[in-house]
């Protein structure tokens, strides 16, 4: 993987985004449910601080529902709730705003008992690596209180917050941070699933990673969707056997790997294979 954000880009997010955390009561950190390490920014944890936080695996209908709770044991563990959604249906979306304000109880108790504000909505704030769904989910929270409920003071400018519950509020704009792509597998991995355009990448070399994975996790469905007889051991011979099974040959009696990655990476996309996560707990961690 070749791609760089610029350093720039990077302050700039952080900048813009700590400057919003000044009016927010809890952010809701988004990330793939399928690669929930891979689509975090390794910054988060800085950059948040001490700010009550909810991590949404979103887009688990994509995801391993085993592994998808594995994933929310793992943040259990760390003390951080986690909630599997899906934006696109709003399934368990519901349950965002309750926790939300479970998190803030004793923020606004202490506030209520100094007798500092009237009652007021959670505000929160969405973040989340580019294509990972928060434009998706915020109309999906607002749902037809899309409007925003207008103007309040924000620190540098007006801010905009739109109604997402009875008693809850998002900023209009989230903020987006970027993933960490120094490990050459969050690269692999955020192009697997799609978080990376596709002209960016080299196919072949993202399916092989893909096959490695599958082959050491999902092997029986490698096996019954390319009607594979034997499984080679390495992922190239494996990649082979694939394409031959589905006729990508070129004209020498070698395996074309372009037409075949093409093939198994629309096969991926389109779920042919099932529900997959590219990424268990304790498998690695960013640091
Ligand atoms: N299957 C599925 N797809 C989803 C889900 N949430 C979002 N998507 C899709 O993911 C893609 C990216 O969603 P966006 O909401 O545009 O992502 P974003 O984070 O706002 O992207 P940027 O504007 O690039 O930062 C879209 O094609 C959505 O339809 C989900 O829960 N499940």
């Amino acid at each position: 993987m070749t791609i760089q954000w610029f350093p720039g880009h990077m302050a700039k997010a952080r900048r813009e985004i700590t400057e919003k955390l000044k009016m927010i009561d809890v952010v809701f950190e988004l990330v793939d449910a399928r690669i929930p390490l891979a689509s975090r920014n390794p910054m988060i944890d800085e950059i948040l601080d001490q700010k009550p936080r909810i991590v949404l695996l979103n887009k688990a209908d994509l995801a391993d529902p085993k592994v998808t709770s594995m994933w929310e044991s793992y943040f259990s563990e760390k003390g951080i709730p986690s909630l599997a959604i899906n934006s696109q249906d709003g399934k368990g979306i519901k349950k965002i705003e309750p926790l939300a304000h479970e998190l803030v109880k004793e923020k606004f108790d202490k506030m209520r008992a100094k007798g500092i504000v009237k009652p007021r909505a959670v505000r929160a704030l969405i973040v989340g690596i580019p294509n990972v769904g928060k434009s998706t989910i915020i109309n999906r929270m607002a749902g037809k209180n899309i409007a925003v409920t207008g103007d309040k003071p924000g620190v540098t400018k007006k801010q905009q917050w739109i109604k997402a519950g009875k008693t809850l509020e998002l900023l209009d704009t989230p903020g987006i941070l970027w993933p960490k792509f120094e490990d050459q597998s969050i690269g692999l991995k955020l192009a697997v699933t799609g978080a990376i355009k596709e002209t960016l990448f080299d196919f072949t070399e993202v399916v092989l990673y893909a096959i490695k994975y599958l082959k050491e996790h999902y092997e029986e469905r490698l096996v019954e969707r390319y009607k594979l007889s034997e499984i080679p051991d390495d992922s190239l011979p494996l990649f082979e056997e694939i394409g031959k099974k589905r006729g990508c040959m070129m004209s020498g009696g070698e395996v074309d790997l372009e037409k075949t990655a093409e093939i198994v990476l629309r096969d991926l996309r389109a779920e042919k294979l099932g529900r997959l996560s590219y990424e268990r707990p304790n498998e690695f961690e960013i640091k």
